[in-house]
This record gives structure tokens, sequence and C-alpha cells, in this order.
């Protein structure tokens, strides 16, 4: 689990993130949505030490990441994996090449068993037929398995991925998601990604967190998502005709589930439609 604590962040005399808590779930996929410039990224660098804060903490399973020494946040580093937006893949370099080069990096295995790990991580992701190739032979769907054979290939605590639909078509968007889903839930992966995608945010994500102006204005899951009465968020996630249709098929039938049927129904008696 990942916890930010009242985090702020500014340039200059700009504030961009004023005082943001949140908590990203493990074995569940973190989205981070909100309009451009509300500070995602921002958000993002912050978490992973790429930026640091201003005040306000952020702790990796209990452990206060920003008060830690160098050697500390080092090793909290080497359990993060990280899906870069377009892919990030070394031209140079050979589908297993690439998969392979965190290992080179940090890992003290032998190399027949980093080559066993390659070969595992590529059959996870499908790509084994592809090993031999260069990321310039392959598709910008099978790029992104790459990354995130890639991201995965020293078995990461946390699994970060900055926009991972960017540029794919739906089908293949919902493959990578789908793909990403199923690894956080297999190896109880706590996931954070920053998505403009609304499929991504309606079908996979399990935890959203809604950034308005560099500040949480909502933070719940996507069944929850429907319920909620929160305008902003409403007018940014159901922001057209076709998706507030969507919203409304998606609660009927959750009305099936009685969970969620006492939630439906007084929102329907509010909503004066009953
Ligand atoms: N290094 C920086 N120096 C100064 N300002 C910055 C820096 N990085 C980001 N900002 C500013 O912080 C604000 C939030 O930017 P951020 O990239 O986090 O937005 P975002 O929500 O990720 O947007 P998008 O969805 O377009 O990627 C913007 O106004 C941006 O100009």
């Amino acid at each position: 689990m990942i916890e930010l604590k009242d985090i702020t962040k500014g340039f200059g005399d700009k504030e961009i993130l004023k005082g943001v808590s949140a908590t990203m779930e493990s074995g569940k996929v973190n989205l981070i949505i909100g309009a451009s410039g509300s500070g995602k990224t921002v958000m993002m660098k912050c978490i992973v030490g790429l930026m640091k804060v201003d005040s306000g903490s952020i702790l990796y399973d209990n452990q206060d990441f920003t008060a830690m020494d160098h050697r500390a946040k080092k090793e909290i580093r080497q359990q993060i994996g990280m899906l870069f937006q377009g892919s990030a893949l070394f031209d140079s370099m050979t589908v297993e090449q690439n998969v392979m080069f965190p290992l080179e990096m940090f890992s003290k295995d032998s190399l027949k068993e980093r080559k066993k790990r390659v070969d595992e991580c590529l059959e996870r992701v499908q790509l084994k037929d592809a090993a031999k190739k260069f990321p310039a032979e392959i598709s910008g769907g099978m790029k992104k398995r790459v990354g995130i054979a890639r991201a995965i290939v020293l078995n990461p605590k946390y699994l970060f991925c900055d926009e991972p639909n960017s540029g794919l078509d739906p089908q293949t968007s919902l493959l990578i998601d789908q793909l990403i889903k199923e690894l956080t839930q297999e190896y109880n992966i706590t996931t954070v990604i920053n998505t403009h995608d609304m499929n991504t945010v309606m079908e996979s994500g399990d935890h959203i967190v809604y950034m308005y102006q560099g500040q949480k204005q909502w933070e719940g899951s996507n069944k929850e998502i429907v319920f909620s009465k929160d305008q902003q968020l409403n007018d940014f996630i159901f922001a057209s005709e076709f998706l507030r249709d969507a919203k409304e098929m998606r609660q009927l039938d959750m009305f099936k589930d009685s969970k969620w049927k006492d939630q439906l129904e007084e929102q329907l008696k509010r909503d004066g439609k009953k």
C-alpha cells in the first residue's frame, strides 16, 4: 500500500499539489485521473521520488519514503517497476535484451537464471516468438507488452504506468489493461496508473483518485464512481451523452447486485426518478 499524507509541491511561486492525501491499495489497479494540468504527472513523479515534495509524506507499506536516506530510498526504488509512455525501449536492443536490462543492472542471479526469468516474463506477456526482434519490427501494442515484461522482470511490489494506452487502438488498449490487471492481482502488486482513458476507469480501475486543480477532489472505486454526486467528477468522467447513458446502464446493471440496490434506490429517490 502507498499512502500520501498532505503532500505539497510547487515550482517558484506556483503551487501545483495543494495538500494531497490519498491511498493506493495493494493488489489493486489504482488510477490517477484528472484534466490536463491538474497535477497527475507531478504527483506520480513525487511518489516515485523523481521529484521531492515540499511538505507532507509518502509511505510505502508504512515506511516513510520522504524521510529516508539515499540508501533506503534506493531499496524502495528497486521494488518499483515502471512502464513509460511510448514504452521507452532501447531501439538497438532486441526484445529479450530490453527485458534483460534491469536484471543486468540490479540482479545478482547467474546468466542462466536471468535468461530463465526473461523467458518467463516474455511467456507471460505472450511475446516469446518476438524475443529476437527489434522494437522497430513490432507493433505499438507489442512494444507496450515488452515494456510491461521489463517492468515486472524484477518482481516489483509497486508498478507505475504513465498513460499505458496512449497511441493504442481501443481493442489493444483493453488487452493491455487486462494484462496489467491480471499481473497486479497475480503478484499482489500496488499498481498506480496515470490515465485519461475512460474505458480503463470504468473497466479496470479498482481504486480511483480524481485530481482537480492540484487537489484530490474524489477517491473511490469504479463502482462508487457511478453513484458519485461530485459535479466536477461527473463533468469530467461522463462528459458526453454517450458516457452519461453508459453510466445509467452501469447503474441499472449494478441494481441486480443486492449490494448496490439500496444505494441506487436512494439515488433514484434523490433524483426524483422514483
Ligand atoms: N518541472 C516543472 N517546472 C515548472 N512547472 C511544472 C513542472 N512540471 C509540471 N509543471 C506544471 O505543473 C502543472 C501540472 O502539470 P502535470 O504535468 O502534473 O499535469 P497533468 O495533470 O499530468 O497533465 P497532462 O494530463 O496533460 O499530462 C502544469 O501547470 C505544469 O506546467
